[in-house]
C-alpha cells in the first residue's frame, strides 16, 4: 500500500485489487476444498471439473457451437470409467442396472440448478421437492389417464387427418417435416389440454418461426442455467415493448396464447375433478392448496405440458420417417403390415388393432430408442438416504444424473447399437430382455405423463402416412442424418448447426403412380 493510501484511504484502483486478490485467495480456498476435503473428492474425473462449473459451462456455451457436455460426458466416461465427477456438485453414471437414485425410498428433487433451464419451478415437470411433486402430479394423473386419452383419442385422429390434407395440399414443394411435426405435436398437446388445439397445423409454414422461438427458448434456458437465473429474470424485468423487440414474435404470441387459454378455462364455471372439462379444471378441482391454484402456477403448468409434449413427439416422428424413407424396405413393410391388417379386419383399424401391428410397434420402439428425444441428463438428488455407487459414498443433497442415451446405445443390451434395425424387437425373448431397458419416457417417480397421450399420436401419425389411406408418398429431399439428428443438448436435442432439417417433397399417389 502506498504512502498517500496510508493518509487519505485506498484509492478506488486499490479498492478494486485488494477485492481482486481477497477474491483470488477466496476462490484458491474453494478449489482446495473441493479437490480434497469435498465429499465427491474421491470420485474419478478430470480435476478441472472436479474445481470449477466453467469445465461443464465451456462445452455447454461454447464449444462447437455449444450443447456439447453430452459429447464430453461420454468422453470422460471412456477414460474413467461407470462414475465420473463432471462438476464440483454432481457426478454422473453410466450403467444401466443403477437405479437407487430413482427409486422411490430415496425421495429424489430435482435440482433447482439444473432445472432453472425451464425458467420455472412452478409446473410439475420442474418441481424441485419430492412431496411438491407428487401432489402437483396428483392433480394431474386422471386428466393424463388411459382413459381420457380414450376420449380424446377421436380429436388426436382428426388433427392427424388435417396433417395428412396439409401435406397433400403442399404436394410438389420441399417441406420442412420438423417443422410439420411440432405443428403436429402442438396442436394435440394444446387439443388434449386446452380442448381447443393452436392450430399450428393451418399455419402456411407448419408454424416454422413458433418452432425457431421455442428453439431459442431452449437455448436461453442453458445460459440462464449457467448464469444463476439472471437471463430470464432480466426477461421477465424488461418493459414489455423492449422485450417484444428482443424476442421472436412467436414466442409471444405463444405466451399470449398460452396466457388466454388458460385464463378463458379459469373463468369457466368450476365443476368436480371428476367432471373437469380441461387440464386446468382438473387442477383447480384437485385436492391442492389455494397457493397452488394461481394463475402463475396454472400458466406455468400448461406451458410446461404443452412444450413437454412438442419437441419429444417431434423428433420421434422425424426419426421414423427418416428411416423410413432412406430404408425403403421400412416403409414397404410398414405399408404392407397396414394394408393386410386392414384387409383381414375388412374395415378401417382402429387405433386399438394399430397399437397391436408387431413391424409398426418395432419401429416406433426403435426410433424412441435411437432419436434421443430427451437428450439433457435426468439430474436428481436424494432428500433422505445417502447413496453408494461401488466403493464411492454419495451423500444426500449429492447431484446424480444419468443419461437415457447411455442405456439405449449400450452395445450389450442393444448390438450394434447406433444402427436403426427395427426386426432386433421382432424376437419374443429378446423383446423381453431389451423393454426393460427401453427408457425414454424416465425413470422413477418423474417418469413422463403424457406416454399414453404420445403413444396414440406416434401410432395414429405413422398408421395415417404409411396406410392404404394415405393419398400420397414421401421423397427424401436432399438430406442426410446429420440435418436433423442430435448434436446439441438444450434438455431436447438439436441437430449440428447448419443442419437443415428432414426435407421432403410430397407426390400424390396417382402420379406418383404414373411416372
Ligand atoms: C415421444 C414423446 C415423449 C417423450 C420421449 C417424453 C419424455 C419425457 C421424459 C424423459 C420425462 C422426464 C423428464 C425429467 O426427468 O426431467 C418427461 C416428463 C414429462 N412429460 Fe413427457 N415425453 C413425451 C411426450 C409427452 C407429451 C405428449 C406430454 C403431454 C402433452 C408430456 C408431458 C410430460 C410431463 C407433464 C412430464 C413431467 C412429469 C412429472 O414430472 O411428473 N410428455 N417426458
Amino acid at each position: 500500500m502506498s504512502f498517500t493510501s496510508i493518509i487519505h484511504g485506498p484509492g478506488p484502483l486499490e479498492v478494486l485489487a485488494l477485492l481482486a486478490a481477497g477474491g483470488l485467495v477466496a476462490f484458491s480456498f474453494l478449489v482446495t476444498y473441493r479437490l480434497t476435503l469435498h465429499p465427491l473428492a474421491p470420485v474419478p474425473g478430470p480435476l478441472l471439473a472436479a474445481a470449477t462449473g466453467w469445465y461443464e459451462r465451456y462445452f455447454a456455451l461454447v464449444k462447437d457451437g455449444g450443447g456439447r457436455y453430452w459429447a464430453e460426458v461420454e468422453r470422460l466416461h471412456k477414460i474413467y470409467g461407470p462414475i465420473v465427477r463432471i462438476s464440483p456438485w454432481e457426478v454422473h453414471i453410466k450403467d444401466p442396472d443403477w437405479d437407487d437414485i430413482y427409486k422411490l425410498s430415496s425421495k429424489a428433487s430435482k435440482p433447482r440448478w439444473y432445472y432453472q433451464s425451464f425458467g420455472t419451478t412452478l409446473s410439475t415437470n420442474t418441481t424441485e421437492a419430492h412431496q411438491l411433486h407428487r401432489a402437483r402430479r396428483q392433480a394431474l394423473v386422471s386428466w393424463f389417464s388411459s382413459q381420457n386419452i380414450a376420449r380424446n383419442t377421436p380429436t388426436v385422429q382428426a388433427t392427424i387427418d388435417r396433417l395428412h390434407d396439409r401435406l397433400l395440399a403442399s404436394s410438389g414443394r420441399v417441406i420442412n417435416m420438423g417443422d410439420v411435426f411440432r405443428s403436429l405435436a402442438i396442436d394435440v398437446a394444446s387439443g388434449f389440454a386446452f380442448q381447443r388445439a393452436f392450430n399450428n397445423l393451418d399455419d402456411a409454414e407448419f408454424g416454422r418461426d413458433f418452432n425457431h422461438a421455442v428453439r431459442d427458448y431452449g437455448k436461453t434456458g442453458i445460459v440462464n442455467r449457467h448464469f444463476f437465473g439472471l437471463p430470464f429474470l432480466l426477461m421477465r424485468l424488461l418493459p414489455v415493448h423492449i422485450f417484444n423487440l428482443i424476442s421472436p414474435k412467436a414466442g409471444n404470441d405463444f405466451m399470449a396464447i398460452v396466457n388466454r387459454c388458460a385464463k378463458e378455462a379459469m373463468n369457466k364455471p368450476i365443476r368436480s375433478h371428476e367432471e373437469a372439462e380441461d387440464v386446468v379444471q382438473s387442477i383447480l378441482t384437485a385436492d391442492l392448496p389455494p397457493e397452488q391454484k394461481t394463475f402463475d402456477r396454472i400458466f406455468a403448468e400448461v406451458r410446461s405440458i404443452i412444450l413437454g409434449g412438442t419437441e419429444t413427439t417431434a423428433t420421434v416422428l422425424t426419426s421414423i420417417t427418416y428411416h423410413a424413407l432412406s430404408k425403403p424396405e421400412i416403409a414397404t413393410r410398414l405399408r404392407n403390415e397396414l394394408a393386410e391388417a386392414e384387409k383381414d379386419k375388412g374395415a378401417k383399424l382402429e387405433y386399438q388393432d394399430i397399437r397391436r401391428l408387431p413391424y409398426l410397434t418395432a419401429v416406433i420402439h426403435e426410433a424412441l430408442r435411437t432419436c434421443n428425444a430427451v437428450i439433457g441428463r435426468l439430474t436428481r438428488s436424494s432428500e433422505v438416504a445417502d447413496l453408494q455407487y461401488q466403493q464411492y459414498s454419495l451423500p444426500r443433497g449429492t447431484n446424480i444424473s444419468i443419461n437415457l442415451h447411455d442405456t439405449h446405445m449400450n452395445p450389450t443390451i442393444f448390438p450394434e447399437p447406433e444402427k436403426f434395425l427395427p426386426d432386433r424387437w421382432l424376437n419374443e425373448s429378446d423383446y423381453k430382455r431389451m423393454s426393460k431397458y427401453l427408457q425414454p419416457w424416465g425413470r422413477g417417480s418423474r417418469l413422463c405423463l403424457g406416454m399414453e397421450l404420445a403413444y396414440t399420436d406416434l401410432y395414429l401419425a405413422v398408421a395415417r402416412l404409411f396406410g392404404p389411406d394415405c393419398a400420397f408418398t414421401m421423397r427424401l429431399y436432399d438430406t442426410q442424418l446429420e440435418d436433423w439428428d442430435a448434436y446439441a443438448d438444450y434438455f431436447a436435442p438439436l441437430p449440428v448447426p447448419g443442419g437443415k432439417g428432414l426435407r421432403v417433397v410430397v407426390e400424390p399417389k396417382e402420379k406418383a403412380g404414373k411416372v
